[in-house]
């Protein structure tokens, strides 16, 4: 890996070193930073996180394309792991497509995913979901390839299908979608291994198994998935949910006891934090910088 080397290829030799390749849900700049620290060579900007951590919205395709540009921005800036980013059903026709690939490019996007739902779409563990046809969804990949400024950028097709149309047509779609350009696939809500092993037996380019909580699909470990074939494990909101449940214990402390105190050890230290941020390298700089011991440059005040 170079320092030139695009997003892309960073995302790409990911996939070849690790595999299964864990890929990390991180819904702001710095739970990125505590991924990367943690060893995941891969994130991910979920929808729903971007639906729900930053718009308090639920994951139905309100969220735009900016919403989502924006939150990548934050996280490419602060990070070179690689960023794959879910951009739902590609947000519009085939113009919208190219748009949406070309803005998250320049955003730092190493690899997106488009699905085949319509575009008033629902969270994929969810019922009542609907699809476009194979037809339609192979024009919004060839779209989304056909936008690619960073060659190197990975365009991974998802399919809902295994739901309403079962496994062997979700299969069958996915092969289409390769055939039409897809580097990567999105295996939504798969109930086994062996829903898994149908389509990594059958599409010849590397497979992610989205293990989210409380859906559809049981906990595999990364040693099941890989005996399965699957290329790339993903794990969306996992640290957003154990966030917001620590939020809640801490929230409900301080308005129930007047005080902290008793939630202290769920909090990270300020030293801890600023050991992420590099916080005392910054102060060094300063220091460096303005020779004022402790005291700020005029740049500062
Ligand atoms: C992966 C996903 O698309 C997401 O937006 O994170 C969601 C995750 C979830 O709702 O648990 C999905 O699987 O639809
Ligand atoms: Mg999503």
């Amino acid at each position: 890996m170079t320092e030139q080397s695009s997003a892309g290829r960073r995302f790409r030799d990911a996939v070849a070193d690790e595999r299964p390749l864990q890929v990390v849900g991180a819904i702001n700049a710095y739970s990125a930073l505590l991924a990367e620290r943690a060893g995941f060579r891969a994130l991910y900007v979920s929808g729903a996180g971007v639906a729900n951590a930053s718009y308090g919205l639920p994951d139905l395709g309100i969220t735009q394309l900016a919403d989502v540009v924006e939150d990548v921005r934050r996280i490419t800036d602060a990070t070179r792991t690689p960023v794959l980013v879910d951009i739902d059903t590609g947000f519009g026709g085939a113009f919208s497509v190219a748009r949406t690939v070309r803005e998250l490019t320049r955003a730092g996007a190493a690899a997106v995913h488009i699905e085949d739902q319509v575009q008033a779409k629902r969270c994929g563990h969810r019922p009542g979901k609907e699809l476009v046809s194979t037809a339609e969804m192979v024009d919004r990949v060839k779209a989304a390839v056909d936008a690619r400024t960073d060659p190197e950028l990975v365009v991974m097709a998802r399919t809902d299908a295994r739901a309403s149309e079962g496994l062997e047509a979700a299969v069958e779609r996915a092969e289409a979608y390769v055939e039409a350009g897809a580097d990567m696939v999105f295996a939504e809500a798969m109930h086994s291994l062996d829903d898994i092993r149908a389509f990594t037996d059958r599409v010849p380019v590397p497979v992610l198994a989205n293990i989210t909580e409380f859906g559809k699909t049981p906990y595999f470990t990364v040693e099941e998935l890989r005996e399965a074939g699957a290329g790339l494990v993903l794990y969306p909101l996992s640290a957003f949910r154990a966030m917001s449940r620590a939020a809640e214990a801490v929230y409900g402390a301080i308005r129930a006891d007047g005080t902290q105190e008793r939630v202290l050890d769920r909090m990270q230290t300020r030293e801890e934090l600023y050991e992420v941020l590099g916080y005392h390298d910054y102060e060094r700089k300063l220091d460096e910088l303005f020779g004022r011991d402790g005291r700020t440059g005029g740049g500062q005040r």
